[in-house]
């Protein structure tokens, strides 16, 4: 990582430190108090939970993390624009309600992941790492719902879960991390067969059963883990659980809108002397080789 030099009023200075996407992220504490994070990389997560269990402040989280991690780019899709509009000076791409700029910048980005195979097959590699020409990509999507069932018609609408399942399904080998948040995963929502494919599934309060097993997968409650149980009173609080495991109570991090701002506007004065020094967001790759970068809107 080179030394940054960040240009403000008082002339240049040194930047401070980053974060790295390769990096586990820190969620909260578990019911011993222990640390608990989550590596990202090669994975997704799906975020569920009744109306403020805490799901855009985990989101607003992991972001930050993936703000201050300067090796990876930031795709966002906010339903509600302000949930995640804090970030949107560190973003390649911000979408608002619009699900026409939904679809599309999902196309752009299968367009990548489908560049980045062939790139990788190129090399004869099967995964993308931390010495790769190209940088991973998070793509926080706040209220699926919005994007799936309720903006546009059935045929949008399909098509919007058709490329999210696609890029869930095939994006983690190439640095495609999708992040997705919503009240209820049921299948009208989001088809069955892509809630399936999130590695990591963080509950936050359900009212009920059913729903909770809807996010963590069917069959918790029945064994005595429902995110049923947790006091409405205590947002942020949740069931993560990981590929194979069992699920953990967790209690997340917190960050203030102040907190979130803050944090926004160092990480997006580090990328921009980072992109000043020369070392641009997306590297560039001999035209020989198949494009790894994020391509322009159609
Ligand atoms: N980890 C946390 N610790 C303490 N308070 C929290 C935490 N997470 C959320 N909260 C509180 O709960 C409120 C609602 O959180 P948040 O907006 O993330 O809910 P939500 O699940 O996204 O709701 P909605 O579905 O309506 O968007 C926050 O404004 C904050 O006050």
């Amino acid at each position: 990582m080179p030394t940054l030099v960040a240009s403000g009023p008082a002339g240049d200075m040194p930047a401070g430190p980053a974060l790295s996407i390769f990096d586990p992220v820190f969620i909260g504490i578990d019911e011993f108090g222990h640390r608990v994070t989550t590596p990202l990389i090669y994975r997704n997560m799906l975020i569920g939970g009744e109306p403020g269990a805490g799901k855009s402040a985990l989101l607003n989280l992991l972001v930050a993390h993936a703000a201050l991690s300067l090796d990876c780019r930031l795709c966002l899709l906010d339903g509600k624009r302000v949930e995640l509009g804090q970030w949107r000076r560190c973003a390649d791409v911000f979408v608002g309600p619009d699900q026409g700029h939904a679809i599309r910048t999902l196309q752009r980005l299968q367009t990548v992941m489908d560049n980045r195979y062939a790139y990788l097959e190129w090399f004869g590699e099967r995964k993308v790492g931390p010495v790769h020409d190209f940088q991973p990509i998070v793509v926080a999507i706040d209220e699926i719902a919005y994007f799936s069932a309720t903006a546009g018609d059935k045929k949008t609408q399909e098509l919007f879960a058709a490329l999210l399942r696609d890029l869930v399904a095939r994006g983690r080998a190439v640095g495609i991390i999708v992040i997705a948040a919503t009240q209820r995963p049921s299948s009208d929502i989001i088809p069955t067969s892509l809630r399936d494919l999130f590695a990591w599934r963080f509950a936050g309060r359900c009212t009920t059963d059913v729903s909770s097993d809807i996010v963590l997968g069917h069959g918790w409650a029945n064994k005595g883990w429902s995110s049923n149980t947790i006091s409405p009173n205590n947002q942020g609080a949740g069931l993560l659980i990981a590929e194979g495991g069992s699920p953990q109570l967790v209690k997340t991090a917190y960050l203030t809108d102040t907190d979130c701002a803050r944090i926004a506007a160092y990480a997006a004065t580090m990328r921009d002397a980072l992109r000043a020094e020369g070392h641009a967001a997306a590297p560039a790759v001999p035209p020989s080789k198949p494009a790894a970068g994020l391509p322009e809107a159609a």
